[in-house]
């Protein structure tokens, strides 16, 4: 619909132009703050209907004419009309009746309903209006200003206003010519703070302005008065749908203010304008916004309910506008919403809007201050409290954040009660098992730490790997046992696994143990039957337990070494308390028989001590002579074992099945990666089956027996040697073979986190406020932190053990925060930059700009090939008594591009300088993907084109001779030379 202009509407209220003329209309306009500049201004159709209102009603009785039709009345709020008419006023109309004034549409028929309307209305109407009585000289002021809310249409309060004696007739029909005058507005409604609805400042209202953007927008309060006639409501502005519109002015007291809370208008007189926020009213909400509240609180009385309490006239009410009710007085458009909320409809929907929120936030209100109420206060802190045994499950190396989590606790907070208790920890940091005891104990938890072997079982069946045995007899088949050997040092442990190789009576086909994969089986002969027997090849209770510790629990027979001609030694007491703690049978070799000296009854009289009784002492206990150097009494021995597995175990495995084991040892080679020996448990292990062993996962490439013949499959307590891993599992992982290749590599991811994690749980410092000035007072205190690195993972484990039994007093303390296989990585770097550790590298050397990174890190990292001399070092570091005589001092190294084979120089390294320089006769290492190949090596030769030099430098090519054969492109040559250093 086109908005019409200035000019039509004074056509169309006033064909003859006599009395409504643009200029009168215009003039209105502006006092009504519209913006209209000109006759031929358009105007919104809004404002135009209000224009039509006040002008469809005046114009005629202006000039005489029927007051008709154009009007298109403001609603007449039902609800206030409703009131009077219950109030035995006259006819007064139903709630409804005002509906039909509620249109924007000529209405003759409008006109007949307004009368009553119209009683209704100022029958309705107690209230003074302050701004009314201004010019009821009018002679026609008896019409009451169309701002009078809900009851009081224009037409109503023309025809009644004058002769109900209210109080306050309110002149506001505005005169014409008052009107053109522009000082007495119309003013619709009063406002409370501004009793006499003013003269409209001339600035016209820009919410009349499509183009202006500050529509309805906060206005300085000044403007009291002036939209009196607005009633309550926000002044909606020019656009009905217009949000912003309307908005709450600071500080203005003006009508437009919606529903904000009101001083309580005194009497009759008070100045409250129909449809104002009611003295009593509602707090502010969100209901009451403008645009909402507007029309959903003080329009509210124009349903038909609450319209009677918002017609309630003004007797003792204290709310003479309160006739008003509908909080849309004059404007028409106000008036109209006001009209559909009398069928509460949009009443309905906004008033509950505005209720319901503050209903909702007060619950929610209380419901925290209850749980608030509820949870303890510690150092300050709100923290939610468990009922003493609540169990909460984290996993290892979790932190306050995983916790506050589990607890719904703020992890923030948990750090204040954590510092209360006297330990300092950031929310991300991995915690022990003792501080979340403390902290469970103190907030009313069970914190329960996952155990490595749950956490990685539920990892399992997260991918719907089931771990538990096959127990169903049909599926089992006989497997072989699985044997360590234990016993004191130097007691023979390594002679007797030799012998027994030899043993093999099948070794003679396979041209014997080749290999020492960490595992090897023999067979046996036994009753006629050959039966094979698996050795574990890591001699000693330390690897045993080693395994133990890490949930493997591999071993079905120890056999108890023990001298002939020493006796029982403190580790043979170990080994035997070690195994009898693993309820693993014993068979006790007696060796060295062949000495002189041996004395085997001594053997078992001493063992008896130990519950390791003979069988021939009446005993369960096997005890077999033997001497391994000489390879005496090696069958009965292996009989022995066997003859006891069968008496005491039941050896039985699913060979039907996925394979699941253990990884015996595993290093990196150089030539083949990761090479790992597992021996399978249940289940037969295929080439290309993929597998996950610890974190390492790949696929089963190849696999090897202990006599280097290929295997194609491994069954139940088959040792095999597996190439395939993407990288090295450690001593003591499970394996097992997963769905698919993805499956093996998220378990593998999983198991890195879970490692990661539990390893930084492990080096969190543990200072507490209790310890904190002591070790500040020990600054002299240190820990040498040591991460250690080698080639294979029983090189690692040897040095860290060895490292372990340095013993250099009370004052330093050693501690391996992190060991692997491989070389050395930044993620080593890191870990050393974290802890202030050294980084041994045994046989291994950094990877790709680790070097880099440790020296701006300042990391120091040394390298050895030779155990005792890294053991020699940290000795002497820890004493502090080593003195650096000579330092290796990098020169340069050189990348192989082509190997050139000569017979007369061997082979010649085609290589270009890539830092550096290379020397000649420097010393000189080989490097092979992180691994070093030969570290012991020097530039022979070097040669640039077909001339021999004593340096090439960083970018040119030269050929290098190591004298050393096995050399490959993409090898790196590093040299360097050692320099004196002083000690500091
Ligand atoms: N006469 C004699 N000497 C033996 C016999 N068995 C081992 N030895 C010797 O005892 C010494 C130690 O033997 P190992 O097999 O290295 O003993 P071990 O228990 O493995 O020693 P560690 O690895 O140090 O724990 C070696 O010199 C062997 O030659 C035996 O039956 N008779």
């Amino acid at each position: 619909m086109a908005k019409p202009r200035v000019h039509e509407l004074a056509k169309e209220l006033d064909p003859s132009g006599k009395k409504v003329t643009s200029k009168v209309i215009l003039a209105w306009l502006k006092d009504q703050g519209e913006f209209v500049k000109a006759a031929s201004s358009t105007v919104e159709p809004p404002v135009a209907r209000r224009v039509r209102e006040h002008f469809g009603a005046a114009a005629p009785q202006a000039s005489g004419g029927p007051k008709a039709a154009p009007a298109s009345r403001p609603a007449p709020k039902p609800g206030p009309a409703a009131k009077p008419a219950a109030s035995g006023q006259s006819k007064a109309p139903k709630p409804g009746a005002p509906k039909a004034h509620s249109r924007t549409e000529p209405a003759e028929p409008a006109v007949a309903e307004s009368a009553q309307a119209r009683e209704a209305t100022d029958a309705g109407r107690p209230g003074p209006r302050p701004s009314a009585p201004k010019d009821p000289a009018s002679g026609q002021a008896a019409r009451p200003a169309p701002a009078q809310g809900a009851g009081s249409s224009p037409q109503a309060a023309q025809a009644a206003a004058p002769a109900s004696g209210r109080p306050g007739p309110r002149p506001s029909a505005p005169k014409p010519a008052a009107q053109a005058s522009g000082d007495a507005g119309p003013t619709p409604g009063p406002r409370p703070g501004a009793p006499t609805p003013g003269p409209r400042p001339g600035a016209p209202r820009p919410g009349n302005n499509p183009f202006a953007t500050a529509q309805g927008m906060p206005r300085p309060g000044g403007r009291g008065g002036r939209q009196g006639g607005r009633g309550g409501g926000p002044r909606p502005g020019n656009n009905p749908y217009a949000s912003a519109q309307g908005m709450p002015r600071p500080g203005g007291s003006g009508g437009s203010r919606p529903a904000g809370p009101r001083p309580p208008q005194g009497g009759g007189a008070g100045p409250r304008p129909q449809g104002g926020p009611r003295p009593g009213g509602p707090r502010p909400n969100p209901g009451m916004m403008p645009g909402q509240s507007s029309i959903g609180r003080p329009g509210a009385p124009a349903r038909s309910g609450s319209g009677g309490r918002g017609g309630r006239p003004g007797g003792g009410s204290g709310r003479p506008g309160a006739g008003g009710g509908s909080g849309r007085p004059g404007g028409g458009f106000g008036g109209a919403r006001g009209g559909r909320g009398g069928r509460g409809s949009t009443q309905g929907a906004f008033g509950r809007g505005g209720g319901a929120p503050r209903g909702r936030k007060s619950k929610r209100a209380k419901r925290q201050e209850f749980e608030q109420q509820s949870a303890p206060s510690i150092g300050g802190v709100i923290v939610p409290r468990g009922d003493g045994s609540t169990p909460v499950r984290v996993r290892q190396g979790a932190t306050l954040t995983d916790l506050a989590e589990k607890i719904n606790a703020n992890p923030a907070a948990l750090v204040t009660v954590l510092f209360h208790l006297g330990e300092m920890a950031t929310a991300t940091q991995s915690l022990d098992e003792d501080t979340f005891a403390l902290l469970g104990a103190e907030l009313g938890y069970d914190v329960q730490i996952v155990s490595p072997e749950d956490e990685d079982r539920e990892l399992l069946e997260s991918f719907d790997i089931d771990l538990d045995p096959d127990q169903d007899d049909e599926n089992l088949a006989p497997r072989p046992p699985v044997v360590t050997v234990m016993g004191h040092v130097d007691h023979g442990k390594t002679k007797l696994l030799d012998a027994i190789r030899s043993t093999d009576v099948v070794a003679g086909e396979a041209g014997g143990i080749t290999q020492s994969i960490g595992a090897y089986q023999v067979r046996v002969e036994l009753g006629g039957e050959t039966r094979p027997i698996t050795f574990i090849d890591t001699p000693g209770h330390e690897a045993f337990t080693a395994m133990r510790a890490r949930g493997a629990e591999v071993t079905d027979i120890a056999i108890l070494v023990v001298a002939a001609d020493d006796g029982v030694m403190p580790q043979t007491v170990e080994a035997l308390n070690h195994a009898q703690a693993a309820n693993v049978p014993i068979v006790v070799a007696v060796n060295k028989i062949d000495k002189e000296g041996a004395n085997p009854d001594k053997i078992r009289g001493q063992l008896t001590e130990y519950g390791l009784v003979p069988e021939e002492y009446g005993g369960e206990t096997m005890f077999v002579d033997i001497s391994a150097k000489q390879r005496l009494h090696i069958d009965d021995l292996l009989e022995a074992v066997l003859l006891t597995a069968d008496a005491a175990l039941d050896l039985r495995a699913n060979p039907e099945m996925d394979a699941r084991g253990v990884t015996i040892e595993a290093k990196l080679d150089k030539g083949r990666g990761a090479v790992s020996t597992i021996l399978v448990e249940r289940g037969t292990l295929r080439v290309g089956d993929p597998i996950v062993a610890g974190s390492a996962y790949g696929r089963v490439r190849a696999m090897f027996d202990e006599h280097g013949q290929a295997l194609t499959e491994a069954g139940p307590a088959r040792p095999a040697l597996v190439l395939g891993l993407t990288n090295v599992p450690s001593a003591g992982d499970s394996f097992i073979v997963s769905p698919d290749d993805r499956t093996a590599r998220q378990i593998a991811d999983k198991r890195e986190a879970a490692e990661r994690a539990a390893l930084l749980a492990k080096r969190r410092k543990r200072v507490s406020l209790e310890n904190l000035t002591d070790v500040l007072k020990e600054g002299k205190v240190d820990t040498l932190n040591l991460i250690l690195k080698g080639d294979s993972s029983g090189a690692v484990e040897a040095l860290e053990d060895s490292l372990l039994k340095i013993d250099v007093g009370e004052e330093v303390a050693l501690r391996v925060i992190h060991r692997g296989v491989g070389a050395i990585t930044q993620n080593d770097v890191n870990l050393a930059t974290v802890d202030s550790a050294v980084i041994i590298g045994f046989n291994v050397r950094p990877a790709e700009r680790v070097s880099e990174i440790a020296d701006r890190e300042g990391v120091d990292m040394k390298f050895y090939s030779v155990i005792y001399q890294a053991i020699e070092d940290v000795e002497s570091a820890m004493k502090g008594m080593l003195k650096p005589i000579y330092e290796e001092v990098e020169l340069g190294s050189a990348e192989i591009r082509q190997v050139f084979r000569s017979s007369k120089f061997g082979s010649i390294a085609g290589s270009i300088v890539r830092s550096g320089i290379i020397k000649r006769g420097a010393k000189a290492r080989l490097v092979r993907g992180g691994v070093v190949v030969n570290g012991d090596l020097s530039i022979e030769t070097l040669r640039r084109e077909k001339d021999d030099v004593t340096e090439v430098r960083e970018g040119y090519e030269c050929g290098i001779n190591l004298g050393f054969k096995d050399i490959a492109e993409g090898d790196v040559i590093e040299t360097w030379e050692m320099r004196e250093k002083p000690r500091d």
